[in-house]
């Protein structure tokens, strides 16, 4: 990679009990690129993403963030230092308005760095928040509680608020999980956008979706490494073939 990456993952390795889903795997991320982990049922593509996302540590390897081992990193670090994740549904306040919601989280951000710099007023925050919902297609819903939002605008919900801490790595684990097909090509398509500002990595079982989207796929087959290239190089890619392509 001639770009200094901005993530590296290094002869990771996880085992749960004797179970071995991840196996040496070491792969890097140039930045500002969208990149894709893909790979059949079981593939370890979950596993790879807790990993990276600091859900829990690696059994063996390391995990470095712009040149610093972030490696069992406690959660709430990653915001700080620029690495947000979605979707994790949980985290939305149900009863909350999605404007709300994103203030919230905007406001978590300026709590966090209060000592750095003076907290934001209210008003810079409700403003930031009413960024966030444009930018994500949520602006016409942003008075609505979220319990009241569709699927795919509570999932859009999650990424505005992931992106109130302006990461500038962000994580997504199948981000179009349960929508509908034209839920499906809005979240793609807000993805692509997101992709040109910062660095975007995301797990996906459905290898079409991603292919469109993605300059850069990583292909994961039992816990292991299997290939790494363009959409171009994976789809001729015979191994690829072999053991995802030729699943579904
Ligand atoms: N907490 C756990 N305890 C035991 N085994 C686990 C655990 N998490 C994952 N595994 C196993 O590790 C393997 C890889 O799982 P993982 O969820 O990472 O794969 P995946 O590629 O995301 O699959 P899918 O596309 O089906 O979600 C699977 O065989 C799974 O059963």
């Amino acid at each position: 990679m001639r770009t200094t990456p901005i993530l590296e993952v290094e002869g990771v390795s996880k085992r749960f009990g004797k179970f071995q889903a991840l196996t040496g795997v070491s792969v890097a991320f140039a930045p500002n690129m969208l990149t894709a982990i893909i790979g059949p049922n079981g593939a370890g593509k979950s596993t790879f993403f807790n990993v990276v996302s600091g859900a829990f540590p690696p059994s063996e390897g390391r995990v470095r963030f712009r040149g610093r081992d972030i490696t069992g990193m406690a959660q709430h670090e990653f915001a700080r230092i620029g690495i947000a994740k979605s979707f994790q549904i949980t985290n939305v306040f149900k009863q909350l308005s999605a404007h709300e919601n994103v203030r919230v989280a905007a406001q978590m951000r300026t709590a966090r760095f209060s000592l750095l710099r003076p907290r934001a007023s209210l008003g810079e925050l409700s403003d930031k928040a009413d960024a966030l919902l444009q930018r994500v297609g949520l602006w016409a819903v942003r008075g609505k509680p979220a319990t009241d939002l569709a699927h795919g605008q509570q999932r859009a919900l999650e990424v505005a608020m992931a992106l109130a801490s302006e990461p500038q790595l962000l994580l997504m684990d199948e981000p179009t999980a349960g929508m509908s097909p034209e839920e499906t090509v809005v979240m793609m398509d807000l993805i692509s956008s997101l992709a040109s500002e910062r660095t975007v990595v995301l797990v996906e079982h459905k290898m079409k979706l991603v292919m469109g989207i993605c300059q850069r796929l990583i292909v994961l087959h039992h816990g292991a490494f299997l290939a790494e290239g363009t959409p171009a190089d994976i789809r001729a890619n015979a191994e690829v073939k072999r053991v995802y392509l030729g699943q579904h």
